[in-house]
């Protein structure tokens, strides 16, 4: 029996050029009794566009993350598929051929990855500045330390964090300087992709607004494009161009974000939609239109330096987990 396809009806395709094109793309994993997390996935992700991916918790989001960026670890096996990027410089690299040193100057070169417990893999004992610069040491040998000194700088600023805090140790910063910093990293060699499982998840609603402001920021800024994964389905309407639903695998449906909320085809989105009160009621009118019941626009969170809206979290660092890299 051939298993169906993913069935996108709508917006299936980006307006504009494409950085990266999923075929049918399946990962299994295989433990005593296989689980057949991704099925047969298909998407093209447009250059400069964020798409949005959404569903309840195993089905399937961070899987398919991690095939694309090439991290999955046995027992998980891509078992069918094409994952392709397509430069801005007009070649196409076929991912799943790439290897080793290939692979590895791919990742944070042309798609980066930022997770949700990324803060909490700086490493603590070592100063923010020397682990920023790390990243231009080993990807671009060929830079002086004058110039890594001086972007390492630049790339803080950017993310809304002072340069005064390359000084500063992990558990100096709060939590949400630290995924900033993280973001920072993943910016770092200005890849053309950047994939984002549940970056802010971690941290308190403030905080998250401030980060996907500037996420939105950089983004035209910089024009990579974004793969934003979170239960979230508000939050996703706010911040997409398009969004696909996942359950079980596939991707059930894939729209523009106010076509997915307004005429949602698929009765699962349908129960998803209607899961969160808050779309319905005085936040829903901030979601779908950018301005809350105060008058307050998406912009107007920005305003307040991160610096200052944001208290050291004095506490102990959290253990160190496995980096994306
Ligand atoms: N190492 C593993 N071994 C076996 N099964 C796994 C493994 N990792 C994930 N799975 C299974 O694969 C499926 C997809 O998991 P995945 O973590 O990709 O889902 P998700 O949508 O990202 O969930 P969440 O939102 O909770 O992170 C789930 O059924 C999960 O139990």
């Amino acid at each position: 029996m051939s298993a169906p396809t993913a069935t996108p009806t709508r917006s299936a395709a980006p307006t504009g050029p494409v950085v990266l094109t999923l075929d049918d793309v399946s990962v299994d994993y295989l433990v005593e009794e296989p689980v057949h997390a991704v099925r047969n996935v298909s998407l093209q992700l447009g250059r400069g566009e964020v798409l949005g991916l959404a569903g309840e918790s195993g089905c399937g989001k961070s899987t398919l993350a991690y095939a694309v960026t090439r991290l999955l670890k046995p027992p998980a096996v891509i078992t069918s598929g094409t994952i392709e990027f397509q430069s801005r410089e007009g070649y196409a690299v076929d991912l799943r051929a790439l290897h080793g040193e290939d692979l590895r100057r791919f990742r944070w070169d042309k798609v980066a990855m930022v997770f949700q417990g990324a803060m909490n893999s700086l490493n603590p004992v070592i100063a923010i500045r020397a682990q920023l610069e790390d990243v231009y040491q080993t990807h671009r040998p060929e830079m002086g330390k004058r110039e890594r000194r001086q972007r390492a700088g630049e790339l803080l600023e950017r993310v809304g964090v002072d340069r005064s805090r390359l000084r500063s140790f992990p558990h100096e910063l709060s939590g949400g300087m630290r995924q900033r910093v993280m973001i920072a990293m993943a910016l770092a060699l200005e890849p053309q992709v950047l994939i984002m499982d549940e970056p802010t998840t971690a941290l308190d609603v403030v905080v998250q607004r401030e980060i996907l402001d500037e996420i939105s920021r950089l983004r035209d800024e910089l024009g990579f494009a974004v793969v934003f994964i979170t239960h979230d389905l508000p939050l996703l309407l706010e911040i997409s161009d398009r969004i696909a639903v996942m359950k079980d695998g596939r991707i059930i449906e894939l729209a523009d974000a106010r076509t997915l909320y307004t005429q949602p085809q698929h009765e699962y989105t349908r129960t998803l939609l209607s899961s969160f009160p808050s779309l319905t009621g005085e936040r829903g009118a901030f979601v779908r239109t950018g301005v809350d019941e105060t008058g307050a626009t998406t912009s107007g969170t920005t305003d307040t330096p991160v610096a200052a809206a944001e208290e050291p979290d004095q506490s102990a660092p959290a253990p160190h987990e496995e980096d994306e890299a």
